[in-house]
């Protein structure tokens, strides 16, 4: 297959190469590692790690059992009398430590399951419980998304770790015992093995950081390859992939930028084979020179023919398990450099938060939100969203925001929720700023409904009651609330009325359209008992009789509340006690909507063009 040009430049290996000291310090991860999956089952985790340490003293015992045998046998073969009876008590003596080591390498991998499931599951809800702290610009941010995903990717792979270390732990256990038995003959022999393991040990060493360098230095484009493959073959984008036929656009990019992986990742396997292969055999050449020093001497008559077995034996096990502990060491660092992008992850803080002591939020609201001089830029961008912005919002006020699309009403909304916080000016509640006050009190006593709401795909009744999640055992409040928005003509249409799954991703899940969507939204709105109601374009899905109920009822809702929409179509802006103009992110115009007709400015524009769009 042709190489495709990339259209954006691949990452440099260079910056994401992790050095032996780097390796090495990620080790400190694993303390924290521990606790974490201690804190999972603490029962699991004593259990696995005690069968462990039995397990690791089995393959000593059986080499040692299979040497009594043989000298046994070679006794009794010279003098015919012997006892056979205590040959049939090893032999018995060894079946029973095959059986038992069988079992417990099961009992092991099955708590090793155990354990790593649960622990997937506990990272999951930490990464969720997170996430519902850090700032809505953390989320807008691509390399928090990077480590977002890189996180995300642990709590599925760590039970690698898990076991890896556990078994790193027996295996070095069981390295003991067996060399404790070859060090008795000759301890040259363990320095032997030691020079035989070295160069597969460096080699691989040296493979997995190339490795882990690539799959970092990727994390954006793996990204990117996961969105595709979403965006190729999911319901939400079918309907437009299809009309615009824009499959083979998608899997030509797939393509291209999975075969430049692959390309990438079959250097690194290609070169790991070759000089795997010839370091494993440098290995070989220790063992076999090892081999030939110990027949020497049972040839010579030094040793005995068990001890020749049992040397053997122990010389091939101590090479293999070391081979495999210095292998494992290699990914285990790896694993440990992951978990590093874990604890980065969770080491994430919001900028956004509650001040150590807050004010008492005030109920009723008596003056309003006074906006002094806002400026807002958002951190990818060097536009201004907003600036100099001054004015206020008073207590009962219905206020609807205009302007041109991109003019900052959404983002205004955003700092009065305190979704942002401005780089310049403050917000005053009552005479102090927002950031004085508890943020999930300021939260609660604002509804939001946004442009672009949440379609969760879950029930007709859950839907609504997001607005106000603790009260979704609420029936007659939810009720009431798709009364207010309309949401309940919609719900009567539906085969499970308020249990009815929406949106295809489920079961017998039910699709609606565009404006019920709206609809069901809008009724979060009514279940939220807020003092601040706002409404982002909450009718552009409605059609124009809908529109004109929804907003008799908002009226009513809204009486004694503060409330600001946002709207493009001048039927609902009039409606509102003041209108505030924005322009490119400052304020043009405030005033009644006779006030601004007066003026003749910007909105007394705005509103002929669109009046004489309807004669
Ligand atoms: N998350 C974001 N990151 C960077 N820039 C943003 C972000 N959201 C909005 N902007 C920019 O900020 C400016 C104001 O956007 P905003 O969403 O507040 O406009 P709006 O008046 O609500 O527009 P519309 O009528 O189209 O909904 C725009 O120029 C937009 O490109």
């Amino acid at each position: 297959m042709a190489k495709k040009e990339i259209p954006h430049a691949a990452p440099a290996d260079t910056k994401d190469q992790v050095s032996w000291r780097e390796r090495f310090a990620a080790l400190g991860n694993l303390p924290a590692f521990f606790k974490l999956v201690w804190e999972v089952s603490p029962g699991l985790f004593l259990g696995n790690a005690a069968l462990r340490l039995i397990r690791a003293a089995i393959p000593a015992a059986t080499l040692y059992v299979g040497k009594l045998i043989i000298d046994q046998v070679v006794g009794l073969s010279r003098h015919a009398n012997d006892d056979t009876n205590y040959i049939w008590w090893l032999v018995g003596a060894e079946f029973g430590l095959a059986v038992l080591s069988t079992a417990l390498a099961r009992a092991v991998a099955l708590m090793d399951g155990l354990l790593g499931d649960l622990f997937a599951n506990q990272t999951s809800i930490r990464l969720m419980e997170h996430a519902a702290t850090l700032d809505l610009e953390q989320f807008e941010d691509a390399t928090f998304y990077d480590k977002l995903e890189r996180a995300r990717r642990q709590t599925t792979g760590r039970t690698v770790l898990l076991s890896g270390v556990f078994g790193q732990v027996q295996e070095l256990i069981s390295v003991g015992f067996l060399a404790a038995g070859l060090a008795v003959y000759n301890p040259w022999l363990l320095l032997l093995i030691l020079l035989a393991v070295t160069p597969s040990f460096i080699g691989d060493n040296y493979f997995n950081q190339r490795s882990y360098s690539l799959s970092r230095s990727w994390t954006p484009e793996r990204r990117e390859l996961d969105y595709l493959r979403f965006i190729g073959a999911s319901d939400e984008t079918a309907k437009e992939v299809k009309i615009f036929g824009l499959s083979g656009f998608l899997i030509d990019r797939f393509r291209s930028l999975s075969w430049e992986y692959y390309l990438k990742n079959r250097v690194i396997a290609i070169s790991r084979a070759g000089w795997g292969t010839l370091l494993t055999a440098l290995g070989t050449a220790g063992y076999y020179g090892a081999y030939v020093w110990i027949v020497m001497r049972a040839v010579s008559g030094q040793i005995s023919l068990g001890d020749l077995t049992f040397l053997a034996g122990s010389f091939r096990q101590v090479r293999a398990s070391l081979e495999g502990i210095l292998l494992q060491f290699s990914s285990l660092t790896q694993e440990a450099i992951y978990l590093q992008d874990l604890f980065d992850y969770f080491a994430i803080k919001p900028l956004i938060h509650s001040p150590k002591t807050t004010r008492a939020f005030p109920n009723p609201i008596r003056e309003g939100f006074v906006f002094e001089n806002v400026g807002f830029k958002y951190t990818n961008s060097e536009r201004w969203a907003l600036r100099n912005l001054s004015f206020t919002l008073q207590a009962g006020e219905k206020l609807a925001l205009v302007g041109e699309n991109g003019a900052g009403k959404t983002t205004l909304v955003k700092l009065l929720a305190r979704l942002y916080d401005p780089a310049e000016g403050r917000i005053l509640l009552d005479g102090y700023d927002l950031r004085e006050y508890d943020l999930m009190e300021l939260r609660r006593n604002i509804g939001v409904i946004f442009q672009d709401y949440t379609r969760f795909k879950m029930s007709a009744g859950i839907n609504i009651a997001v607005g106000d999640i603790d009260e979704r055992t609420n029936q007659p409040r939810i009720e009431t609330s798709a009364q207010r928005s309309l949401a309940d003509t919609v719900i009567a249409k539906l085969a499970g009325g308020y249990d009815q799954q929406l949106g295809r991703s489920f079961g017998k899940g039910v699709e609606l359209s565009g404006g019920e969507w709206q609809k069901v939204a809008l009724g979060r709105a009514y279940m939220r008992d807020a003092q601040l109601i706002i409404l982002d374009e909450p009718t552009a899905a409605l059609d124009a009789r809908a529109e004109y109920e929804v907003f008799q009822r908002f009226g009513t809702l809204t009486d004694g509340k503060s409330s600001v929409i946002i709207s493009h179509r001048f039927s609902t802006v009039r409606m509102a006690d003041r209108i505030l103009v924005l322009e490119n992110g400052t304020l043009l115009e405030i005033g009644s909507h006779y006030e601004l007709l007066e003026k003749d400015g910007r909105y007394a524009e705005l509103f002929g063009l669109q009046a004489r769009g309807y004669q």
